[in-house]
C-alpha cells in the first residue's frame, strides 16, 4: 500500500540569516505499510512523527527519497496528481479542524460538495450513511461548539471518510481526549478498519494507543526509525532505550520490579534466579506453571504477574523466583521452551548478596 524509500526531510534553520545548521527532521526512513493494516508511528515530542505522516499526502514535501502509494510515486506528482491523491487519502487531526460555522451534516457534506461529482440527493444519502457509521445521526443539525471532544472527532472521522478513501491518516487523533473517550474513538477506528478494510496510519506518543489498535509499529527518534515490527514483539521485547522507556511508562506491570533491572535493595530477600516469563496467545489461560511446579522439585515463587491484551491477543507476564538444583532449574527452562514461554533471567540473586 505504502512504500517509503530513503526518505529525508530537512527544514531550513528558524532564522534564515543565522549560521545555525538546517534541521534534519527525517533521515533515511524506509517503511513498508501493508494494505488493510493499522500501522502506528510512535515517538517522543520532536521525534519527527508529524513531518513523517504529513509527507504521506504531500502536505510536507520531502527533501529526498521516494514514497509510493498504491505503486504510484507521489513525490513526482504535479498539482492535478496531488488533488487526485488527496481524494484517496483521508486525514483526521488532534484538534479536529472542523468548520465552526457549519453544522455536523454540512461539515461531513463539505468534501463531497467540493468534488462536484455528486447530486444533492446522492450527497444527502452519503452523509446519512456516514452519520450512522460514526453514531452521530441525532446530532446532525448541531454546530461543533455544541459537541463534546469525542463527538467532534467522530465528525472529523466521518468527514475524512466521505470520499471513500483507501487510506486514513490520523495525526494524534486522541491526544486531546480523556481516556474513556480515547478508547471509544480507538474502537470506532478499529471497527472502520475491519468493516471497510481501510488502511490506517496513525502517529501518537502513547504506547497505549499502539497496543489497543495497531498491527505493526515503527518507533521514531531524532528523525530515524529506531525499531519496527509486530506490536506484540515490540511491546513485549523492546530493543531500543526509547521504546523500553515508553513501554515501561504504559505497562500495567509495574516498571519497578518487572521491566527495569531489580536493585540490590528491592530483591535482597531473593535466594534463587529472578526470571521474567512472557507468553502470548491462548497459552495465557493454561495452567502451565502449576503443571511445571508439580513435575519438578525446583521451587517457583510468583513475585508479580499480569494478564492483558495487545489488540485481540492476550499475553501474560510473570516475575518469578526459581530455586533448586541446576539440573531441576534447567528442566524448568526446557519445559518452558516446549510451551513457547519466553524466559529471561533478570539476575541471579545469589550475586545480590
Ligand atoms: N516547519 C518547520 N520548520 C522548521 N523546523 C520544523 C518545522 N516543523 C518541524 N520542525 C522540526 O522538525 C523536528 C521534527 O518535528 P515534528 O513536528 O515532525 O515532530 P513530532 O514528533 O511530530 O513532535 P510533536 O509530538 O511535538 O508534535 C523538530 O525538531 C521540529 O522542531
Amino acid at each position: 500500500m505504502i512504500r517509503i524509500e530513503q526518505l529525508h526531510k530537512t527544514y531550513p534553520p528558524h532564522n534564515a540569516k543565522s549560521q545555525a545548521p538546517a534541521i534534519a527532521a527525517l533521515s533515511d526512513i524506509n517503511l513498508h505499510i501493508q494494505k488493510g493494516e493499522i500501522f502506528g508511528i510512535i515517538g517522543r515530542s520532536g521525534a519527527g512523527k508529524s513531518t513523517l505522516i504529513r509527507t504521506l499526502n504531500m502536505l510536507e514535501r520531502p527533501s529526498g527519497g521516494k514514497i509510493f502509494v498504491e505503486d504510484e510515486d507521489i513525490t513526482a506528482l504535479d498539482n492535478n496528481g496531488l488533488h487526485r491523491l488527496r481524494q484517496r487519502i483521508g486525514m483526521i487531526f488532534q484538534h479536529f479542524n472542523l468548520l465552526n460555522a457549519k453544522t455536523v451534516a454540512a461539515n461531513i457534506d463539505w468534501p463531497l460538495k467540493i468534488t462536484g461529482k455528486y447530486t444533492q440527493q446522492e450527497r444527502a444519502a452519503r452523509v446519512a450513511e456516514l452519520l450512522a457509521l460514526v453514531g452521530l445521526s441525532e446530532h446532525r443539525d448541531k454546530y461543533p461548539a455544541q459537541l463534546s471532544g469525542g463527538q467532534k472527532q467522530r465528525v472529523g472521522i466521518a468527514r475524512a471518510l466521505a470520499n471513500t478513501p483507501h487510506l486514513l491518516l490520523c495525526d494524534e487523533a486522541t491526544s486531546a481526549l480523556d481516556p474513556e473517550t480515547t478508547q471509544a474513538i480507538l474502537r470506532l477506528l478499529l471497527d472502520i478498519n475491519r468493516k471497510l478494510g481501510l488502511t490506517i496510519v496513525l502517529i501518537t506518543h502513547e504506547m497505549q494507543v499502539i497496543r489497543t489498535i495497531c498491527d505493526r509499529v515503527a518507533v521514531i527518534e531524532g528523525g530515524h526509525i529506531v525499531e519496527s515490527g509486530d506490536v506484540a514483539e515490540v511491546f513485549l521485547h523492546p530493543q531500543h532505550a526509547v521504546t523500553q522507556s515508553m513501554v515501561a511508562e504504559s505497562t500495567p506491570f509495574s516498571a519497578e520490579t518487572a521491566l527495569l533491572p531489580p536493585t540490590t535493595e528491592s530483591h535482597a530477600h531473593l535466594r534463587g534466579l529472578l526470571v521474567r516469563l512472557t507468553y502470548v496467545g491462548d497459552i495465557t489461560y493454561q495452567p502451565i506453571l502449576s503443571s511445571i511446579a508439580a513435575a519438578t522439585p525446583a521451587l517457583i515463587t510468583i513475585l508479580q504477574g499480569t494478564i492483558a491484551h495487545i489488540k485481540d491477543t492476550p499475553y501474560g507476564q510473570l516475575l518469578v523466583e526459581l530455586r533448586g538444583e541446576p539440573a531441576d532449574v534447567a528442566q524448568v527452562f526446557t519445559t518452558l521452551d516446549q510451551h513457547n514461554i519466553r524466559h529471561e533471567v533478570l539476575t541471579n540473586s545469589g550475586f545480590l548478596g
